[in-house]
């Protein structure tokens, strides 16, 4: 018998590599999840329509600005159109992200994390793997934008290099702007000394999910919030049940955020929520996987600077005359906390709680 975590973790082949190399009629045990992670249809809101499609073609609008952030304050997540990308330029991210994960295993293998041959870009598969008693059924090559330093790019895989750094481009504006009316809302601005902390890292997922035997016996990507400020999504269109957000805090209940061609989802993360003092919420989510076809999906995540200090805006506190929620925490620690575990819901963010 095959040594299946091995073969796809430490020989470097991912997940897409074991689909490719078997003919799976069955999920191979180190991906059964417990009962518990498991997204079964009682636990999925029939009702669609809670997820917000917010048209931002006016970005001054003080319509648009109250909807995304009563969005923020509720859910947590939202989709928006006319953000004035090109539906052709999001298919073609879609494409490019495929052209990847088509590559041959070599040629994936050569950006393997730990050795990959570009130090911006690297692959990997599930999320923490050495920590994790089920793996998450996903592989994903991860892109650090760093456009201040020449030839950042200049190692990344050609069949995707363009695009990536187009849709770094194009997202940055798009990211400004949402972050701007958040940050205006909570009565401060986006200035120099802030920007570093809302948005000075840019990171892309090509995020892969391939057909899977028993899906409903996996998991994608488990639960868990995003840890930066604000995550804009590319989801594949037409792979339905596949993104779901949790719809209350409280309870075991969940959203499908369905894929909307020309949108792109956008969710809240935990440094919002911290910095607002809990007036914004950094949504859970998880991804369910297919038996019939494969998936991508590509997250752009904006975050902090790794030696930021994350803790409520002062004049969150002062307006409102109230205590931080808190602890504060420079941000290197918190992604520590955070990568140091499984995905497990909001426990990074609540282990800061006060
Ligand atoms: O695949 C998706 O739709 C979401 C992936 C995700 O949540 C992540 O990469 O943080
Ligand atoms: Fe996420």
């Amino acid at each position: 018998m095959m040594d299946v975590r091995d073969f796809v973790v430490s020989q470097e082949n991912g997940v897409k590599g074991l689909v490719d190399y078997l003919t799976l009629t069955t999920l191979p045990s180190p991906y059964i999840q417990p009962p518990q992670e498991r997204l079964t249809s009682d636990k999925i809101l029939s009702s669609s329509s809670q997820i917000p499609v917010i048209d931002v073609s006016e970005w001054t609008d003080t319509d648009v600005a109250r909807e995304i952030c009563d969005a923020a304050a509720k859910l947590g997540l939202f989709q928006i159109v006319n953000h004035g990308i090109a539906p052709e330029d999001l298919k073609a991210m879609i494409a490019a992200a495929h052209g990847f994960f088509e590559l041959s295993r070599e040629e994936r293998r050569m950006y393997w994390r730990g050795s990959s041959v570009s130090e911006t870009a690297w692959l990997t598969t599930s999320f923490s793997s050495l920590k994790e008693s089920a793996l998450e059924w996903r592989d994903f090559l991860k892109f650090e934008y760093l456009p201040t330093q020449h030839d950042f790019a200049a190692m990344w895989p050609l069949v995707c290099k363009k695009q990536v750094i187009d849709h770094f481009k194009r997202i940055k504006p798009i990211a400004k702007n949402i972050l701007n009316i958040l940050i205006n809302n909570l009565n401060s601005t986006i200035d120099e000394s802030n920007e570093k902390n809302l948005m000075g890292t840019m990171r892309m997922n090509f995020n892969y999910y391939p057909e899977c035997p028993e899906p409903n016996l996996a998991v994608g990507t488990g639960r868990h919030s995003d840890i930066n400020t604000l995550t804009l999504l590319l989801q594949e269109d037409g792979v339905l049940n596949s993104l779901y957000a949790r719809a209350t805090e409280d309870g075991d209940k969940w959203i499908h955020v369905p894929p909307i061609p020309g949108a792109i989802v956008v969710n809240i993360g935990d440094v919002l929520q911290i910095l607002s003092n809990d007036r914004y919420r950094s949504v859970e989510h998880c991804v369910a996987v297919n038996k019939l076809c494969s998936r991508v999906s590509i997250p752009v995540f904006c975050g902090p600077v790794h030696d930021s200090v994350i803790e409520p805006l002062p004049k969150v506190l002062e307006k409102n005359d109230e205590m931080t929620r808190y602890r504060k925490i420079v941000y290197s620690d918190y992604l520590k906390g955070f990568f140091g575990r499984p995905h497990d819901g909001k426990k990074t963010i609540e282990s800061l709680k006060l």
